[in-house]
């Protein structure tokens, strides 16, 4: 899949415009934790079975829905900016994969359009909005279009620093209808700034997750989660999962990075929910040593967007169906013929 996946990238980083490509490829000030994210993975070495029965490897997995495949597609924002058809080409790659899709807060897409793409659930990303009351409402659209889950990101209080591009000539090429799809009707029409309405709210809090469970009526999954103590606070206040991430390497820079914050949230969380992962995610290989450090399931972000990209519904649906392809092979090379027989003793430090 390295190999496929570097084609698609590079095809990808042809098709976009530059602007938009520089603004999906960098990190957060030195960008070090996004470099450090996918080289983290290999520092595991794997400890397989031998002369298990692998004539049948099952990839399947129940979390808050039924899934083909425990390799999901991360919530990232403005896909119009990568193919016509946005959100809605991503939700049909995911369909026809049957990989779990997260819709963020931030397509270009209606969500009632995205959600048609798919027959069965899907869950919707949270960003607490400057104006509440347009971040309830988006809650509330995606509940009733079929979300089965609320994804709650936790470290993006506000956005972090990245460095512009220094050949852009303009920001990134979405238009306002793009961008405010999904709002254009709550935004104010006294001639403020119809940007500040729905800019990221700093103030937000733990007592957050259980606003959101109950507007949405929805198990609440809080993203963003680095520390074992900071996955039993968010339990605590009413998280039904949490998912280890650092944001793809763009909030904090020097933030742990996946591969090495898995273990200690997946023990301090100790079974009591689920916990999932992303970052860095680019081979089965990744996604398998994930697996068996606790993750339930993983997630794509940029290898995704470099699919819709390179081709739109083809290309997204390469990636995913290519990365669950690739983790059955190595699944069944490691000895194990389901993700529950995927257990912490499959994996040690290289
Ligand atoms: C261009 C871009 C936009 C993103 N937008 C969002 C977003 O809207 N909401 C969110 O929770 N995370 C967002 N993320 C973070 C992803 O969900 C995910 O954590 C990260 O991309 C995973 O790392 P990977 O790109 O190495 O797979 C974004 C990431 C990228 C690259
Ligand atoms: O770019 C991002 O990573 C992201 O999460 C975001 C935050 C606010 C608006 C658009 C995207």
């Amino acid at each position: 899949m390295r190999d496929r996946l570097a084609e698609i990238h590079d095809r990808a980083a042809q098709a976009v415009d530059p602007d938009a490509w520089h603004y999906l490829s960098r990190g957060a000030a030195d960008g070090l934790s996004v470099s450090e994210a996918e080289a983290a993975w290999a520092h595991w070495r794997l400890r397989p079975r031998v002369l298990r029965d692998v004539s049948r490897v099952d990839t399947s997995v129940e979390l808050f829905g039924s899934w083909a495949t425990p390799i999901g597609v991360a919530p990232t924002a403005f896909h119009g900016l990568l193919t016509a058809e946005g959100e809605v080409a991503t939700a049909a790659a995911a369909q026809r994969v049957g990989a779990p899709m997260v819709l963020s807060s931030r397509s270009t897409r209606l969500i009632e359009d995205v959600a048609a793409q798919i027959d069965g659930p899907w869950w919707f990303q949270v960003y607490l909005m400057r104006d509440r009351s347009i971040t309830d409402r988006l809650i509330e659209r995606a509940a009733a279009a079929g979300a089965s889950a609320m994804v709650l990101t936790g470290d993006t209080p506000y956005v972090g620093y990245r460095a512009p591009n220094p050949a852009a000539a303009r920001p990134i090429p979405l238009t306002a209808e793009q961008s405010l799809v999904n709002v254009a009707d709550y935004l104010p029409d006294d001639g403020s700034d119809p940007w500040e309405s729905i800019d990221q709210r700093p103030d937000q809090t733990l007592a957050d997750i259980d606003r959101i469970a109950r507007i949405a009526d929805l198990p609440v999954i809080v993203k963003g989660v680095l520390r074992g103590d900071d996955a039993l606070a968010c339990l605590d206040a009413g998280a039904e999962g949490v998912w280890v991430s650092n944001h793809g390497g763009r909030q904090l820079d020097r933030a742990l990075p996946t591969a090495v914050a898995l273990p200690e949230v997946v023990r301090a969380v100790g079974g009591a929910a689920p916990v999932l992962a992303d970052g860095g995610i680019r081979s089965g290989l990744d996604a398998l040593t994930a697996l068996a450090l606790g993750a339930q399931a993983v997630f794509a972000g940029r290898p995704v967007m470099w699919g819709l990209a390179a081709d739109g519904v083809d290309g997204a649906t390469e990636v995913l169906g290519g990365l669950t392809d690739e983790l059955r092979h190595v699944m069944g090379l490691a000895g194990v013929n389901s993700l529950a027989a995927l257990e912490r003793s499959l994996v040690a430090p290289a």
